[in-house]
């Protein structure tokens, strides 16, 4: 599994206290990438001692560590999440990058659907404004005018590479990631509708109004934070 930033001790913190929020009875969206993780290992404890929650992956990453730790699973078009539990890669308030893992669409699509949106993560990921690349899953054949139109935006796009196989990043949809870096961006909303409208673009990877609970994980424990609506 890819684990970035923080310590284990601190993503574990934060994972397990999202446990903590899921309801008996509920279906929950079930989030990808290393703290989340923490999150689904915890649930299957509870599903262990008699809790019953039916998990909604958001990619095989996550499905198949549900099944491992006995969490049974759903879908979108059988339930709707009370609450969807996720990492980020960068945290500005309560708004996000994803797609780390390359899983940012479904985790936007389940994340969406969910009433309440729990993200943990560990210090590392916290900054003043968002300023990481923007993960844009596109398909195979928009590569080339996808890559034009962020470069008219004032990005480099940069086609993911796979760590263990020659050539790109094939995402659980079958797609290609372009990573875009956009410097800091002072308005995430603004180009978040603009990466939205470019045709062959599946999803992008900002998460802007989504995250309702941001759970920081430390070495002591875990600070939360709650957005007022
Ligand atoms: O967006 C994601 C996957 O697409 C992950 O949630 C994000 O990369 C954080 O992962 P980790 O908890 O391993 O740092």
């Amino acid at each position: 599994m890819k684990t970035t930033g923080g310590s284990e001790v601190e993503k574990r913190n934060a994972g397990e206290r999202a446990a903590e929020l899921v309801a008996d009875g509920a279906v929950v969206g079930l989030g990808t990438g290393s703290t989340t993780a923490h999150a689904i290992r915890a649930l299957g404890r509870r599903v262990e001692d008699g809790f019953e929650v039916q998990g909604i992956p958001t990619s095989y990453q996550s499905a198949d560590l549900a099944r491992e730790v006995g969490i049974p699973l759903t879908t979108l078009d059988d339930a709707a999440p009370a609450i969807a539990i996720d990492g980020a890669d960068r945290i500005a308030g309560f708004e996000l990058i994803k797609g780390g893992g390359a899983a940012h669409t479904r985790e936007k699509l389940v994340a969406s659907a969910a009433a309440r949106l729990v993200i943990v993560a560990d210090p590392s990921k916290e900054c003043e404004t968002l300023d990481r690349p923007v993960p844009l899953e596109v398909l195979p054949a928009a590569r080339r005018p996808v890559s034009e139109v962020v470069e008219g935006l004032g990005s480099t796009p940069d086609l993911r590479l796979a760590e263990r196989k020659d050539g790109p990043v094939v995402t659980d949809n079958g797609n290609l990631v372009l990573d875009c870096d956009f410097g800091r961006i002072e308005e995430p909303a603004d180009l978040a509708q603009k990466l939205a409208s470019i045709p062959g673009v599946l999803e992008h990877g900002l998460f802007v109004g989504l995250a309702d609970t941001v759970l920081i994980g430390t070495e002591t424990g875990v600070e939360e934070r709650e957005r007022r609506r």
